[in-house]
């Protein structure tokens, strides 16, 4: 036999009623036998106990009572619930005129829902010629007299189960009702919270049922709850005591009363959808699923109450004091936590309890507040309890982790040793961000990395394309959602939380005036998590940002040189501000581009191998120029241009030939090597001449002819076969403070290494103390904006991969 149980939000008029005829039927015309427990429909059960309050308050409930019967009959024509609501008006008038009622008649009253459902679909079966039989469960389940929470007493419910379905069995269904039983006096009880469930469990166990299906609106238990986790997957299989915690822990289709009974008889639970029941729905089974994590679960409405006091170390019976406290006024604690050092302890209790709570503590340890033993008792309301069910401490560290990544920090955190379940106490707005990122790092569903990129010029623009060119492919091979949540230029933003679309930049015009905290709080708001900055700015006001950006959570990945080339004092004061707050800042493409050059730079560095010097042709748009005018019979200033037509130079083209670039870029390499220079100890040999560096970009670039004849001149002085070559060289003893940085024009012989370089590419060679006069060579392209925003995303994908 199959118990089948559904619960209000099916059996509410409109769709669902009919749905759970329709399956019912269904099932019985296949031959399959049947037991089918309801609970009241709808909103019933609370609709009756308002009318209940407001009859016992004297209040007028006529209007309320009387829709509650309307709604009860709905269209159904056919159907009678004059016995039903004849008992509800006597109640109601009886509490109306004592002014009050106990928990027997409250019995009484709600007991009326649930033999209304049931009494309505035996009617509606029964139309549509299904054997169906009404069958009162206060004749069957038999309590004690705890009215409310009443207890089944086992042996007899048992035995009048088996003989009512022995004389009701094969092609009868029977419809039973949930959540009511009766005492030995056959008084109305009730089973209490997820009472009709616990009726199905009870009735599986005596008629040693097959399967539970418990018919529910949603498909299944999920990885965590979809409203807040949109990647949110379906379990297929669970065990019953990862059930069991997933129960404790606020899942409210299951309680852990409801498991037990069929634990004991190893009865499968299965939940399924009423309004999507072809899905194969949850599985539970005694069967150990194989080890893992299985959701998470949250309680909301909670508190934490923090006791403080300096002189608890070794004070015996603190903890027991407490419980009885809370215990003398009924209030639940759901998770403790205490240091070794016995100074604080943290209890997390419902909301509406908290108040009270921190009264009665303060009344029971009144007397070691004043021997200061006992120095605070606060309450922190705005909480939420994440729990991780599945989780041992082995791996906590990635969610924990990713967590602190986030900036969610959390107020306190236990284990349970053999549920293998973490919980987390997170502050109520971090609940959705906190849920995202740790399912996101246990499932591995999708990571969400939230991109915000500012300067869509050249790099910044292509940059955007390639993401969105790529995100699918990224999303299916590396499970990494990429979404780029933020597009702006020095004067307008465009936002959208659900990533920007290939038509970004004519929507641009449409952008918002933004701050760098209107950002900050655009990600706040939407909750988004694993946030990155990427700076494809030239900008050293934008630079002015970093430190904010890495205090509200963003990692940042920059092609900008800027703020590696600020003071050295600000070099450390963000280093140390990236450690602070757990996040990274990447910057590949500073130096050569798209070129490995940093990373292998750091990894020589960091494991012990000393690099005595590097020199090379550090600019894409210079080595073009001279590689182009050194060869070629041109202008020189025509070939500038190309050079800045191909996207090769800096957005002001007088930063590369001024020589600011190379020396940038020089400054960076001296500072992986942890030396301490600054920006003006660089040795420049600048390019433009002195009577042409003064006024605007502009004004310049009208200019630029002048500069034919100056390098017509030093190119034909050259010895023969020789070549020019702007080149930047860190030398001297680079294993002190300083080391000596400097940007010269050379001429070279043709087939020298240098000499042959060719386009646009930059080539850096690194001398070691291992490599001798051997040095390593990083040669490629060192310029251009398709090879640089590759190199950013290069960046971005580490970061993902680092998180
Ligand atoms: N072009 C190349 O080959 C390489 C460039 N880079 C670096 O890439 C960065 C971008 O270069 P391009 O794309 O060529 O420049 P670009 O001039 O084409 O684009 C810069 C963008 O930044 C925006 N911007 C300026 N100030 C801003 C601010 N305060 N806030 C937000 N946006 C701002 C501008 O509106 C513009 O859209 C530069 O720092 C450059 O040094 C690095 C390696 C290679
Ligand atoms: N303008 C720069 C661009 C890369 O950093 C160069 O020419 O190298």
């Amino acid at each position: 036999m199959k118990i089948l149980k559904f619960g209000g939000k099916s059996l509410a008029n409109g769709k669902g009623i009919h749905k759970v005829v329709d399956i019912i039927e269904d099932k019985a015309k296949s031959g399959e036998v049947l037991a089918v427990v309801l609970s009241a429909r709808g909103k019933s059960t609370d609709e009756l106990e308002e009318i209940l309050e407001k009859a016992v308050n004297n209040e007028s409930y006529q209007e309320q009572l009387t829709a509650f019967k309307k709604y009860q009959l709905a269209e159904y024509v056919n159907f009678n619930a004059d016995i039903e609501f004849e008992t509800l008006d006597k109640l109601f008038e009886g509490v109306s005129l004592l002014g009050d009622y106990s928990k027997r008649i409250k019995d009484q009253v709600l007991s009326q829902g649930e033999v209304i459902s049931a009494k309505l679909l035996t009617h509606l079966l029964q139309e549509r010629g299904v054997n169906a039989n009404f069958t009162d469960s206060r004749a069957l389940i038999k309590t004690d007299a705890t009215f409310g929470e009443a207890q089944p007493l086992e042996k007899l419910s048992k035995e009048n189960v088996v003989n009512h379905f022995k004389k009701y069995n094969g092609d009868t269904v029977n419809i039973v009702t949930g959540f009511i039983a009766s005492n030995t006096k056959n008084e109305t009880t009730t089973l209490g919270r997820n009472g009709s469930n616990y009726t199905a469990a009870l009735l599986a166990n005596y008629l040693d049922a097959e399967e539970l299906q418990n018919f529910t609106h949603v498909n299944g238990i999920y990885t965590a709850n979809p409203d807040l986790v949109a990647d949110a997957k379906k379990i297929e299989k669970l065990s019953f005591t990862e059930a069991n915690e997933l129960a404790y822990f606020g899942a409210n289709i299951l309680h852990a009363k409801t498991i037990i009974p069929l634990i004991e008889k190893d009865i499968p639970l299965r939940i399924l959808n009423t309004f999507d029941h072809n899905d194969n729905g949850t599985l539970i089974t005694s069967e150990a699923s194989k080890k893992g994590i299985k959701s998470l679960s949250v309680l909301e409405n909670v508190s934490l109450i923090n006791l403080e006091g300096r002189g608890l170390l070794g004070k015996v019976g603190v903890d027991a004091r407490i419980f009885k406290a809370l215990a003398y006024k009924n209030i639940s604690v759901s998770i403790i936590s205490q240091g070794s050092s016995e100074r604080g302890i943290g209890l997390v209790v419902a909301s509406e309890k908290a108040n009270e709570a921190k009264k009665v503590l303060e009344q029971e340890f009144e007397v070691d507040f004043q021997t200061k033993d006992v120095n605070t008792i606060t309450v922190e309301d705005e909480v939420s309890v994440i729990s991780i069910i599945g989780q041992d401490l082995s791996t906590f560290h990635r969610p924990y982790n990713a967590l602190i990544k986030n900036q969610v920090i959390p107020l306190l955190f236990n284990n349970t040793v053999s549920g293998n379940n973490v919980s987390l106490v997170v502050y109520k707005k971090q609940l959705h961000k906190a849920l995202n990122v740790i399912h996101g790092e246990i499932f591995g569903v999708t990571k969400k990395i939230n991109i915000a990129i500012f300067g869509h010029g050249l790099v910044g623009g292509t940059l955007i394309n390639q993401i969105l060119e790529s995100a699918e492919k990224i999303k299916k091979r590396k499970k990494i959602d990429l979404n780029v949540f933020a597009v702006a230029n020095s004067r307008k933003v465009l936002l959208n939380p659900k990533g920007v679309d290939a038509n970004w930049q004519s929507n641009i015009n449409e952008g918002i005036a933004y701050s760098i905290q209107d950002i900050i709080d655009f990600a706040n708001q939407y909750h988004l998590e694993n946030l990155i900055a990427v700076d494809n700015t030239a900008s050293k006001e934008f630079t002015d940002n970093y430190l904010k950006l890495v205090e509200n959570g963003f990692d940042i990945v920059s092609s900008n040189k800027i703020a590696n080339t600020l003071s050295f004092d600000f070099y450390k004061d963000l280093r140390s501000k990236l450690e602070q707050y757990q996040k990274q800042y990447l910057y590949e493409t500073n130096v050569g581009a798209g070129l490995p050059l940093i990373d292998t730079i750091k990894l020589l560095h960091l494991s012990g191998e000393n690099i005595t010097r590097i020199k090379g042709v550090f600019s894409g748009s210079l080595s073009y120029l001279f590689n182009t005018f050194s060869k070629e019979d041109r202008l020189f200033s025509e070939v500038l241009r190309e050079a800045m037509d191909k996207g090769f130079t800096e957005p002001d083209p007088r930063e590369d030939l001024c020589g600011n670039d190379v020396g940038r870029k020089l400054l960076i390499l001296a500072r992986e090597l942890d030396l301490s220079n600054e920006f003006v100890d660089i040795n420049i040999h600048n390019l433009i001449p002195e009577n042409l560096r003064g006024g605007d970009a502009s004004s310049f670039l009208n200019k630029i002819e002048e500069l034919n004849p100056v390098y017509q001149k030093i190119k034909d002085e050259q010895q023969p076969n020789h070549v020019l070559r702007y080149i930047g060289d860190l030398h001297g003893d680079l294993f002190e403070e300083k080391g000596i940085l400097d940007v010269t024009l050379v001429s070279v012989p043709e087939s020298s290494a240098l000499g042959q370089v060719k386009g646009s590419d930059s080539i850096f060679e690194i001398y070691t103390e291992s490599y001798g006069d051997q040095p390593i060579v990083i040669q490629g392209a060192g310029a251009g904006a398709a090879v640089t925003a590759r190199g950013v995303f290069g960046d971005i994908l580490r970061l993902t991969e680092k998180g």
